[in-house]
């Protein structure tokens, strides 16, 4: 993979500094009205967006990438042992075709009890400052996606159903290291995918190396600044807004820097069916999408035969698409 020539797609940069302090957001206030407007825009020209935002502290944001650095330190055999019944939400590395990575997964993120667990199978001695430090940062990330969620419902006009979405969602975090390349090695940091969950929110050390693929085909790079997360929309949401919001490609390509890069991804899946509010369908919009188990699905796209289909949600649950269906 070469670098990518210079382009005209720029993500857009949406400024939430200040917003998450106002507990309960006006509104009627239509700095509040606006921002929801550039974020549904942001989701369905791009399916994600830079937002910044200035709740993780400068320390907090050190004490982070130094807790991944440490658990990315612990032996292969120690990470291995994460593990979960879950589809894809334990371990992945030593993986022949993306060598350069690997990754740890953490259910109920934003939970004590969550990153407890997880901690006790790295560190069975104990390590009270990860589990501080990581449910420090996972839960203000938390709020960070649950600000936008509530954003994307109140702009489509369906927060009807906001406190019943909020509900069923859990958060899975995953931690992620991408070594740099040997000269003579692939700079292929992570393949070409879509996230299947609502919407993720990722961030990184100062190393970039994320690339997304616009809607015309145009691979770009993104560079980041230390208080910027990318905020992305995953499959699920892309179906729940029957087809309003796109679920973008992306990938990681490694510069052959000196430096290896980490970044810290949290996506929300949701306990039980996901549905299209019927506000979202009409003549111009006609139903895309049956309703969904959002964990049926990622079991689904887990199977081999279903890795390399274009689009998984639509093969699980696409309306015209129904004799695909397990
Ligand atoms: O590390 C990154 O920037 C991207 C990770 C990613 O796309 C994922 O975990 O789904
Ligand atoms: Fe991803």
């Amino acid at each position: 993979m070469g670098s990518l020539t210079t382009s005209h797609h720029k993500l857009p940069i949406i400024d939430f500094t200040d917003q998450l302090k106002n507990t309960t957001p006006n509104s009627t206030e239509s700095s509040w009205i606006m921002k929801c407007k550039n974020v549904t825009s942001a989701l369905e020209d791009y399916g994600c967006f830079v937002g910044v935002f200035d709740t993780v502290s400068t320390e907090l944001d050190t004490a982070v990438f130094d807790a991944l650095k440490d658990l990315f330190d612990l032996p292969t055999e120690t990470k291995v042992q994460n593990k979960s019944t879950k589809p894809l939400y334990g371990y992945v590395g030593q993986i022949p075709f993306i060598p350069l990575y690997e990754s740890l997964g953490i259910d109920f993120s934003n939970t004590p009890q969550g990153i407890q667990s997880f901690t006790d199978v790295m560190w069975p001695e104990g390590n009270e400052d990860f589990s501080k430090t990581l449910l420090s940062y996972t839960k203000l990330v938390a709020e960070m996606e649950q600000m936008v969620v509530r954003m994307i419902f109140e702009s489509y006009g369906v927060e009807k159903y906001h406190d019943s979405h909020l509900k069923s969602a859990t958060y899975l975090c995953r931690a992620m290291k991408y070594k740099t390349p040997e000269k003579n090695q692939s700079n292929m940091g992570f393949v070409s995918h879509t996230d299947k969950d609502f919407v993720t929110i990722l961030h990184q050390n100062q190393v970039n190396g994320l690339e997304i693929k616009a809607k015309d085909g145009e691979w770009f790079s993104v560079e980041l600044s230390p208080s910027s997360f990318i905020v992305m929309a995953g499959e699920a949401a892309m179906a729940w807004s029957n087809n309003r919001m796109y679920s973008p490609y992306h990938r990681v390509t490694m510069n052959y820097g000196k430096e290896a890069r980490y970044s810290i991804a949290q996506f929300s899946f949701m306990e039980g069916m996901i549905e299209t509010p019927e506000e979202l369908v009409d003549e111009a919009h006609p139903l895309q999408y049956e309703a969904f188990d959002h964990l049926k699905f990622l079991a689904f796209y887990d199977k081999e035969e279903n890795r390399k289909l274009e689009c998984a949600i639509k093969a699980y649950c696409g309306v015209c698409d129904n004799n695909k269906k397990l």
